[in-house]
């Protein structure tokens, strides 16, 4: 059988003038390492799954944002000792200046909204799909991109705000398939960690860096975290007591042992209650487990969790109360979730959920004599003007190779143009599911 190129398969290809040698220089034809590239199948995936991201962003009122990939070093560098910090894909430019490959959206979008100050109106509730970069060492194999769609609201201190992140993620979740029983959310406060911290006078310049090592609970050995934890200058008793508190899986447990006065059972109670009335209730548990790895978390953290526990965390998110003023700019409240592009994959194949998609093109356009290729190129621009997607044949082709086509870009209708019936200002339409065929004026095209 010939391939699409009517030729034995192999590429006819233009034939090289033997006249120009130009040196050749053999390139690796893999993107870097870590990297992937979007051939189309693969971007088709990725553009239904980006639409459903903007869908969902619409459905909720967000509004669009977007920021350089390459951001001043500066908006990552914190000393609590992330990971994300640990592995930032950072250079020196040509000018001198101290610049990183972003690793995460919530910075960037924290610098844009200091920018615009008092010019734009609060609550703002900005959503951005963009790439985030890290440079970890290739030992573990591990991607170095992905995409991630970001949804915050600015200036709402209230847990209405991550209760409404919640609900715009369980809406995207419910769009594409994923049900209750596929995946959950484990929900935290850091309040409640802060608390625990204050009963044992640890200094709050050490919050962040606790949390950090907390959230490597299940990730290094528990010793680990407790020599950690003493290190950073936390109480062998504190250690004691705050792996004890962060053990609880139960809010009225966790209110025996905090009390009901502290702000961390009022706020996870009230969101749990705010579940209740959005209607995803089913979707949420409380885990004091749940830290989440970034230093500037100020209050509830959250995380999306597939329930057979073989991926990693698919998303997750919370509040950031004091990155805006760290950044010296106002204190505005604010809280955000991140939701990568790649667990999402993994748990739609896991599941079976993964969309068809398909190239669809309404029509082909064949001109059946050499000498109508400008005929057919007509033909393409009516129906083109009238948001008709075409391809048109842009060489001269056997019907065999034509048919061919057709069916691989799943074409709905056949346009032949030939000489007789352009003489009379017709063309041939082929329905190519039923076989019908008639002839049309070419100004009834449609
Ligand atoms: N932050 C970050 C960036 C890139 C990848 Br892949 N994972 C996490």
């Amino acid at each position: 059988s010939t391939g699409e190129n009517g030729s034995g398969g192999g590429r006819s290809g233009a034939l090289s003038s033997p006249a120009i040698t130009e040196e050749v220089q053999k390139i690796d034809v893999n993107p870097p390492k870590g990297t992937r590239d979007f051939p189309p199948e693969e971007m088709r995936l990725r553009t239904w799954l980006f639409r459903n991201f903007r869908e969902v962003s619409r459905l909720f009122g967000f509004e669009e944002v977007d920021f350089p990939v390459l951001e001043s070093e500066a908006l990552f560098i914190r000393k609590a000792g992330e990971e994300i910090r640990d592995q930032l894909y950072c250079f020196e430019d040509r000018g001198n200046r101290r610049v990183a490959l972003r690793p995460e959206l919530t910075p960037s979008l924290a610098r844009l909204v200091i920018q615009k100050g008092k010019s734009v109106s609060l609550p703002l509730k900005w959503f951005a799909v963009g790439q985030c970069w890290r440079y970890e060492r290739m030992t573990r194999g591990r991607r170095r991109e992905h995409y991630q769609w970001n949804m915050d609201i600015i200036g709402v201190p209230e847990v209405m705000a991550e209760a409404e992140l919640i609900s715009s993620i369980v809406t995207f979740f419910k769009r594409i398939g994923i049900t209750a029983s596929d995946v959950g959310f484990k929900v935290s406060s850091r309040k409640v960690l802060q608390e625990v911290l204050r009963c044992y006078s640890v200094p709050e310049s050490l919050f962040g860096k606790v949390c950090i090592i907390i959230d490597k609970i299940g990730k290094i050995p528990m010793d680990d975290i407790k020599k950690d934890l003493m290190s950073a200058g936390v109480s062998e008793e504190a250690v004691e007591e705050l792996l004890q508190v962060l053990s609880i899986k139960s809010l009225t447990k966790l209110e025996e042992i905090l009390g009901g006065a502290g702000e961390a059972v009022a706020e996870l109670k009230k969101l749990f209650s705010l579940a209740e009335k959005f209607g995803y209730s089913e979707w949420i548990e409380f885990d004091a487990s749940i830290v989440r790895g970034l230093a500037y978390y100020t209050g509830i953290v959250f995380e999306g969790f597939d329930r057979e526990g073989k991926l990693r965390a698919i998303c997750g998110g919370g509040r950031y109360d004091r990155l805006l003023s760290t950044f010296g700019g106002d204190d505005l409240p604010a809280c955000g979730f991140g939701f990568g592009d790649a667990v999402i994959v993994e748990l739609l194949k896991d599941r079976g959920l993964l969309p068809e998609l398909s190239l669809q093109v309404e029509n082909i356009v064949c001109a059946l004599d050499v000498n109508l290729q400008g005929a057919a190129a007509r033909v393409a621009s009516i129906l083109r003007e009238k948001s008709q997607s075409v391809e048109l044949v842009l060489e001269s082709k056997p019907l065999k190779w034509v048919f061919k086509r057709a069916a691989r870009i799943n074409a709905h209708k056949l346009i032949l143009v030939g000489s007789s019936e352009w003489q009379r200002g017709m063309v041939v339409v082929k329905i190519l599911s039923s076989g019908e065929q008639y002839e049309v004026k070419l100004d009834e095209l449609e």
